[in-house]
């Protein structure tokens, strides 16, 4: 007969029956079944036994999750279950209910994790516990071997399982799965290989699985009850399926009972009414009672889901625990927001702000790859964490959803059509924006940490997605000539602080504020008192590309032509007149610089600067180009990077100041026909220092140094010819002995030795 003791997971095992401590174990193999165990022998996967060897020789401060590691993979393990058993009644046709056992047994130093999930046959034993499927496998070795703490993330890189073997140093696993008629073992001392074998004990468990750890003598502290049972709870509280610990009481109890029948046991189990009486069965007064240990399963999780419960109820440390549980993340959350939908489709909802942006989350978005941080469950059912509830440009926040209404029998693809999904993820969007919204007033702290981490990528979501533009634009705080320091300016203060009659939002952009302020674009703006926007995150060229405006005010870039003052600023007369008078300066600067430039023009934007390169209206920015050039022009079509490439050939337009003292001289020199090749010279140098201040990468570095250098020759009166006399002297070709020296060494491995690798190997 099978031994249903090792299944107490029934309607309610929070029952006190005086159970001996071995009780809640399971048998454990005899010498003579591990004797005669028709086992089958395995290697590790290469990947697997360097993570195991890197785990089981480390001292790693946080070895306590390999609890929590194997606590979410039995969950998972029940999930799966209960997801098939929506379709599929048969599935749960054990006399197993759903959940989860933990028991130390302190005399054989065992930690022992069951759970009545689906299980595995011997094939998946032999697939999931030997091999790693999932990518990223030595991204995260390389971590480990970096950096002890990275064991923390061990979950997030789907290895989860190996942890075990920071605590134990030998693991078997029993489990016992519908689609395979026999109960199977594996086994590992974690070295190079494992064995699994068909377990003599026959079919223990109905159905799933059973961990059990021989701990390693350092972490015996394990088996204590107490350490066990905080552990266990600090690990379960989200976890959806009752976690039974098998603990022990002090308690007063008849003499006679104190040895509970095994038969009474078995029943108890599996008859819930016999659960009350016996609870209900208080040791009467003139019976003999003793103080004794008793041990039952505890039942440690036994709090709803907190995403059920009052958010007002909700403490920030249950919300932080959750957080952690649900991403695997080490640090808290920046914020939070919980919701419960009513109306068109009832559904509760949690999301997080983790405080920040995971490798994995950037991973995804550069490999075009969606990240799915939130969990959907379906009245408390788990469903799936595959489903996309949130736009690309959300997916960093983390959390779960709990719909009332969806259908359930029907595949992934179906559902993430469903309408109910999308009216979800539009509430959900809605949330986020408004939970974004509330941290920038109610922690201005928090919001700008948020920002560092975040606002490329709500720039990019204000890009994809027009229906929410507005609202993103209006979250985004800058750099600006009013506030350098903070990045505290929103584009509604931008606009509150605008002169009057102002139409535009100013802009320049540049790779920092330094470089912004040094620009001779500025200068106009500024002395006429209007603010302008430092852009300084790469993205941002292609945002304000992208965002025509905002709130009825358009961006301009003071970096291209057309800049639109207040209307009272236009002086037309005066325009016509400086252009007219400087016409024969302006013919002969495109005529001199007929390679860079396709128009000079009067400036009305210069005050201190006597030139300024600037962009055609539809063409790159200083700064775009550098970033372009810099990125090697990231773009797949061929298309793309011919239109970039004539974009950044395009000819520039020269804006020249007409009150420059400089401008005034050469326009007289021009006049006067008294240009001479110096002259020349030195506007070819002024034009290119100008381009590099206004951070324009320069075509030709050669020439513009031959430039600098001549007029330094020419300012101390050192002929153009003459050259440096250097005394050199040659190389002489190598003697016999080194050759033969060389050839002694061409034989051995040594590569290259310095003299401190010499000395290492000395001192050695
Ligand atoms: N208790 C269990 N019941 C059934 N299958 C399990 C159990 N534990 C592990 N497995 C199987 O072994 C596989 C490997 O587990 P492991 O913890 O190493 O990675 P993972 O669960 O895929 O990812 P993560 O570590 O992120 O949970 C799982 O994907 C699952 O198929």
């Amino acid at each position: 007969t099978e031994d249903t003791s090792q299944h107490p997971i029934v309607a309610n095992s929070n029952h006190q029956t005086p159970l001996t401590a071995s009780e809640g174990l399971p048998k454990e193999l005899s010498p003579e079944q591990i004797e005669n165990l028709e086992t089958e022998k395995y290697t590790f996967q290469t990947e697997v036994s360097r993570l195991m060897h890197l785990i089981i020789n480390s001292l790693y401060k946080t070895r306590e999750i390999f609890l929590r590691e194997l606590i979410s993979n039995a969950s998972d393990a029940l999930d799966k279950i209960r997801f098939i058993s929506l379709t599929d009644p048969e599935a749960l046709k054990t006399k197993a209910g759903l959940g989860i056992t933990i028991a130390a047994d302190p005399e054989r130093k065992t930690l022992v994790i069951t759970d009545t999930g689906i299980g595995m046959t011997r094939q998946q034993l032999k697939e999931n516990l030997g091999t790693i499927a999932k990518s990223g496998t030595s991204e995260f070795l390389a971590k480990m071997e970096q950096n002890n703490d990275a064991i923390t993330q061990i979950g997030q890189f789907g290895v989860g399982f190996y942890s075990v073997f920071l605590v134990a140093d030998k693991v078997t696993v029993a489990s016992k799965s519908n689609d395979d008629p026999d109960q199977y073992i594996w086994m590992s001392t974690a070295v190079d290989d494992f064995t699994i074998a068909k377990d003599p004990r026959g079919n223990t468990l109905d159905r799933g699985t059973q961990i059990t750890l021989y701990l390693k003598p350092d972490a015996y502290r394990f088996l204590q009850e107490k350490n066990l049972k905080e552990l266990v709870h600090k690990y379960s509280q989200f976890i959806t399926f009752p976690i039974m610990v098998w603990s022990s009481e002090e308690q007063e109890v008849p003499v006679s009972s104190t040895q509970a029948k095994k038969e009474d046991i078995d029943a108890l189990l599996n008859d819930d009414e016999l659960i009350e009486e016996s609870i209900d069965q208080e040791p009467s007064s003139d019976e003999q009672t003793e103080k004794r240990l008793v041990y039952s399963w505890h039942h440690v999780n036994v709090q709803k889901p907190i995403w059920m419960r009052d958010p007002k109820d909700i403490t920030d440390q249950e919300h932080k625990e959750f957080f952690k549980s649900v991403s695997r993340e080490r640090e808290d959350p920046l914020a939070w927001t919980h919701y419960k939908g009513e109306g068109e489709i009832e559904f509760r909802s949690i999301l997080y702000i983790p405080s920040v942006v995971t490798d994995v989350f950037f991973n995804n978005i550069k490999n075009d790859q969606s990240n799915k941080p939130i969990k959907l469950f379906v009245k408390r059912v788990f469903i799936s964490d595959e489903v996309e509830l949130l736009p690309k440009w959300l997916s960093f926040l983390k959390g779960i959803v709990d719909a009332d209404d969806m259908p359930l029998n029907v595949s992934r693809e179906t559902l993430q059509k469903h309408r109910s999904l999308r009216i979800i993820t539009r509430h959900l969007v809605k949330k986020a924006l408004d939970m974004f919204s509330s941290l920038s007033k109610s922690d201005p702290e928090a919001y700008k940490k948020f920002l560092g981490q975040y606002s490329t990528i709500l720039k990019y979501g204000a890009i994809e997605e027009q229906s929410y533009r507005k609202k993103i634009t209006s979250l985004l705080r800058f750099a600006s000539s009013f506030d350098t320091e903070s990045f505290s300016s929103s584009l509604d203060d931008y606009i509150d602080r605008a002169k009057a009659n102002q139409k535009s939002i100013f802009f320049m952009t540049g790779s920092n504020i330094g470089e912004i302020e040094q620009s001779p674009f500025i200068e106009a703006l500024l002395a006429r008192g209007y603010e302008i926007i430092y852009f300084t995150d790469p993205i941002d060229e292609t945002f304000v590309e992208n965002i025509p405006g905002y709130n009825g005010k358009m961006f301009v870039n003071i970096a291209k032509a057309d800049i639109d003052f207040a209307e009272d600023d236009k002086d037309f007369d005066r325009d016509n007149e400086l252009e007219a008078k400087y016409k024969p300066l302006t013919d002969w600067l495109i005529k001199t610089l007929d390679q860079h430039i396709e128009k000079a023009v009067v400036s009305r934007r210069l005050t201190t600067s006597p030139l300024a390169i600037i962009t055609p209206k539809n063409g790159l920015s200083g700064h775009a180009q550098r970033v372009l050039d810099a990125q090697g022009v990231n773009h797949k079509n061929p298309n793309m990077e011919y239109i970039m490439e004539s974009m950044r050939l395009q000819k520039k337009i020269l804006e020249i100041n007409p009150s420059h003292p400089v401008m005034e001289t050469l326009l007289d020199y021009v006049e006067e026909d008294n240009i001479t090749k110096d002259v020349e010279t030195l506007i070819q140098l002024m034009y290119e220092t100008t381009a590099i201040r206004s951070g324009f990468p320069l075509k030709d570095m050669t020439q513009f140094a031959g430039r600098v250098e001549g007029l330094i020759r020419k300012a101390v009166g050192v002929s153009i010819s003459e050259e440096a006399k250097v005394r050199v002297k040659k190389a002489e070709e190598k003697t016999k002995e080194e050759k033969l020296a060389d050839e002694e060494l061409k034989k051995t491995n040594i590569v290259y030795e310095t003299e401190e690798d010499d000395m290492e190997h000395d001192e050695l």
